[in-house]
């Protein structure tokens, strides 16, 4: 028996050209319909063993939402068909459908009773429910006056006060906070220990790999991809960041042939680079350009997954189509969330001994070296050439922002996000000696 079987599902929904279709179709409904079809998904196929967490990622409108109503029965199929078994929980959106004029307590009793309890039962879970929750006194207060936390705090609560054989989550959890959603990820993780199926809809990419061992990727309404999570994450961010794929310099030589073919070109072939983000800021007052760049890992060109630790090359080349008297090239991470990791510029790295200089007609390619010591996720590159001095004044030539991302794979050496190395000992402060504290 499976959790949940989609069978050559599909969903349209009715698209009217213009307002008065809509009124036509209304006052005379024996004649010709006035609606276009609006295909959101089609030929949908799957099944989810019970116990199996599994993520659905895709970009705005791929029909992520759409399938999970139809999973719950929110929404009805054009074609096709669900079925699944035992019990089920879902967070689809916000409130669970609380009514705004009820108190918290009383939509408690109302959600407990549409999920198949009885008015004993939730009220002997009513304890627990407010507890989990944690809002207070608004227990007893209209729901219209929570903040969308406080309504995701008591939904998840309440949907959850009970082991689910399914839960379903669609996002909802991003509006609540931190703390809180540690807290309902620790129930998630508890519950697919004893055996809950879970569905997850998620943007975050980290969410889906650390909850969910499979993942199906939806784009234009069909199933783009189903694996395992972490494979269909990276396409995922493929499609989001816009890799493209270029065969021919993958691989695992040693740097020599694609730094051949590198330093040989003068074409700006960056953006054909694998890892290369289309949503880069690419910016600066000109006189050069950046035309390309290569990673090397682990012995391999464009590493797909970079270890945390391993010792990392960037290069980048530069045409430079003015002379400089200097020149310092420049290179930044950040995570996805644009939070700045670490930035160095060629002078910081040589401790102010590199002197770099450029003529009009000059192409350079430069390195940085350094250990990937970050934790697992996806970072974004930014390269820069800038002119001046670096102590006083520079001037950015080009800089090249949030322009590739790579992939930082597992690590179990430290937590957080960047491995600051530290060492460990331990200090014998103190000896006892005859009744006497002697330091
Ligand atoms: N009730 C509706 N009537 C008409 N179109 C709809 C309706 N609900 C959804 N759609 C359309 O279906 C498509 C898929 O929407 P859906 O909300 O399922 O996407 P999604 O992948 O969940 O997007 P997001 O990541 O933005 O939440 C969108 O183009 C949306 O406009």
């Amino acid at each position: 028996m499976v959790a949940i079987a989609v069978d050559g599902l599909g969903k349209a929904f009715k698209h009217y050209p213009t307002r008065w279709a809509r009124l036509a179709e209304w006052i005379l409904p024996g004649n010709r319909p006035h609606h276009i079809p609006k295909w959101v998904l089609q030929d949908i196929n799957f099944t989810i063993d019970p116990g199996e967490a599994v993520g659905i990622v895709g970009v705005n409108g791929a029909g992520k939402s759409t399938l999970l109503k139809l999973i719950t029965g929110t929404l009805q199929p054009s074609t096709g068909t669900v079925q699944t078994h035992g019990r089920l929980a879902a967070m689809l959106e916000l409130g669970m459908g609380f009514h705004p004029d009820f108190t918290g307590r009383q939509n408690v009793f109302m959600a407990g009773q549409l999920m198949g309890l009885g008015i004993d039962e939730i009220k002997d879970l009513l304890p627990e429910i407010e507890k989990f929750a944690d809002i207070g006194d608004y227990i007893d207060q209209p729901v219209r006056i929570y903040s969308s936390g406080m309504q995701m705090r008591l939904a998840f609560s309440a949907a959850t006060a009970v082991r689910p054989d399914t839960l379903i989550i669609d996002e909802a959890m991003a509006v609540g906070d931190a703390y809180f959603q540690a807290k309902c990820f620790q129930r998630i993780a508890r519950f697919k220990q004893q055996g809950t199926t879970l569905l997850l809809v998620s943007h975050s990419v980290g969410d889906i790999v650390k909850h969910c061992e499979r993942a199906i990727l939806l784009k234009n309404g069909h199933v783009e991809q189903d694996g395992s999570s972490r494979q269909v994450t990276n396409r995922y961010l493929d499609e989001l960041f816009g890799k493209s794929p270029c065969p021919e310099v993958q691989g695992s030589c040693q740097f020599g042939c694609a730094g051949t073919q590198m330093l040989n070109g003068d074409d700006d072939v960056f953006h054909t680079r694998p890892g290369y983000c289309v949503e880069e800021h690419r910016w600066g007052q000109g006189g050069g350009a950046i035309l390309d760049y290569l990673i090397v890992a682990q012995g391999e060109h464009y590493p797909s997954r970079i270890e945390s630790n391993a010792q990392t090359d960037f290069y980048f080349k530069v045409r430079f189509d003015n002379d400089f008297s200097s020149v310092v090239p420049g290179f930044l991470i950040k995570t996805l969330e644009g939070i700045f990791l670490y930035g160095t510029n060629s002078f910081i790295a040589n401790e102010g001994r590199s002197h770099l200089a450029a003529e009009a007609g000059n192409i350079k390619v430069f390195r940085f070296s350094l250990p990937m010591a970050l934790n697992e996720g996806h970072y974004l590159i930014s390269f820069g050439i800038s002119s001046g001095d670096p102590l006083t004044n520079l001037e950015p030539i080009e800089r090249r922002y949030d322009s590739v991302m790579i992939h930082v794979g597992r690590t179990i050496q430290f937590w957080g996000l960047v491995d600051l190395t530290a060492s460990f000992e331990t200090i014998e402060q103190q000896r006892q000696l005859n009744g006497h504290t002697c330091n």
